[in-house]
């Protein structure tokens, strides 16, 4: 292990982000009642142009007039390549209660963007005496963000969490795909040739930019997480997704819709199962200890140090939740 010994990331829930338009005040109690343990108010890319004033206003007022319970509340405002988002920081930090946990930034490029946001955040906060201090979200949604994950991961002590951006991602990379997320038809593994006609084995194409996201926030005391999973009707897709997430280390998940929330909640939520398996293998690692031994047989596979690290993981995630 490096002499840098890894941060905990923030001891919260966060393995739901429900999104909604800050243009459709008519959905806010919605979301409020939902299960989600972190609430998106979005004045970015689900708002038109001409509402980006009045969606702002409707957030503001949402902070003052709704009950978000123990929610975590964010607001993603519009991108630093738009005239919207000092105005955004502004007028949220003057005039939102302090129920407002977090700013998410969006298509964030590099460590700078994010201190200049930071920056702005710093400056309102303190002239306006705001008492709880503002957290950031970033969105690693392009070209520039990805190549720049490990710095932008660093840029600043608000940053909580990180998200994929599913099609914004695309779009910059220019991958010839309209999907948000999940399995794209012609991402795919032919067998070999004698072995055709055409075995289709589909890859994952987020796949490497999801590890790198992990990597670099796990490095810094991050949050993971996935993004958007634009087809709302398809299930088994999102499960799908949401569970190659999990695997490589996301904490969670967005819902780009209300019926995406118990899926997110029911895949990044330890089942029970692999919270008992977790607390065996903690319980024969400590016999372990006791006689001397560093690696022992669980169910006829080694368990070893490593075991208790990864163990803990489930059991510390189950806890937190309150599933364990
Ligand atoms: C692409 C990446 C992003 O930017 S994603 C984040 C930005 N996008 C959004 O915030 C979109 C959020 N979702 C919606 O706006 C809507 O869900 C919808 C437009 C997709 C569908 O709306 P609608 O047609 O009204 O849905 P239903 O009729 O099925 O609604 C059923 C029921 O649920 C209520 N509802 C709808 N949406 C929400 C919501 N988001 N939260 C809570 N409740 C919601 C609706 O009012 C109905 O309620 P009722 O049953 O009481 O009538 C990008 O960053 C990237 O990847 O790059
Ligand atoms: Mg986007």
């Amino acid at each position: 292990m490096s002499f840098r010994v890894q941060p905990a990331p923030p001891a919260r829930p966060n393995r739901c982000q429900l999104f909604g338009p800050g243009s459709r005040p008519a959905i806010f109690e919605k979301m409020a009642a939902s299960a989600a343990d972190v609430i998106n108010l979005d004045l970015e890319d689900s708002v038109a142009p001409d509402d980006k004033e009045e969606a702002r206003r409707n957030v503001i007022a949402a902070t003052h007039e709704i009950d978000w319970g123990s929610k975590h509340l964010s607001v993603r405002i519009n991108g630093l390549d738009t005239p919207w988002w000092y105005r955004d920081v502004v007028e949220l930090l003057e005039n939102a209660s302090e129920r407002l946990d977090q700013i998410m930034i969006p298509k964030v490029g590099c460590a700078a963007d994010v201190y200049a946001v930071d920056a702005l955040v710093s400056a309102v906060e303190a002239a306006k005496g705001r008492k709880k201090r503002i957290s950031l979200e970033v969105i690693i949604e392009t070209a520039a963000g990805i190549t720049h994950v490990n710095q932008i991961a660093a840029a600043s002590p608000r940053l909580q969490a990180m998200s994929i951006g599913a099609a914004d991602f695309a779009a910059s990379m220019g991958m010839q795909t309209t999907g948000i997320g999940g399995t794209q038809e012609g991402y795919y593994m032919l067998g070999p040739k004698e072995q055709r006609p055409r075995q289709l084995d589909y890859a994952d194409p987020w796949h490497w930019a999801q590890a790198a996201i992990v990597a670099a926030c796990r490095t810094h005391g991050l949050l993971p997480v996935d993004g958007p999973f634009g087809d709302f009707s398809d299930t088994e897709g999102f499960i799908a997704q949401a569970r190659r997430s999990a695997t490589l280390g996301m904490v969670g998940k967005w819902a780009i819709h209300p019926s995406q929330v118990a899926l997110a909640n029911e895949v990044f939520t330890p089942s029970a199962e692999a919270v008992a398996e977790a607390r065996a293998i903690l319980a024969a690692m400590e016999e372990a200890k006791a006689s001397g031994a560093g690696a022992a047989v669980y169910k006829g596979r080694l368990v070893d140090l490593a075991s208790i690290r990864q163990a803990e993981v489930i059991v510390r995630q189950a806890e937190m939740i309150g599933a364990g």
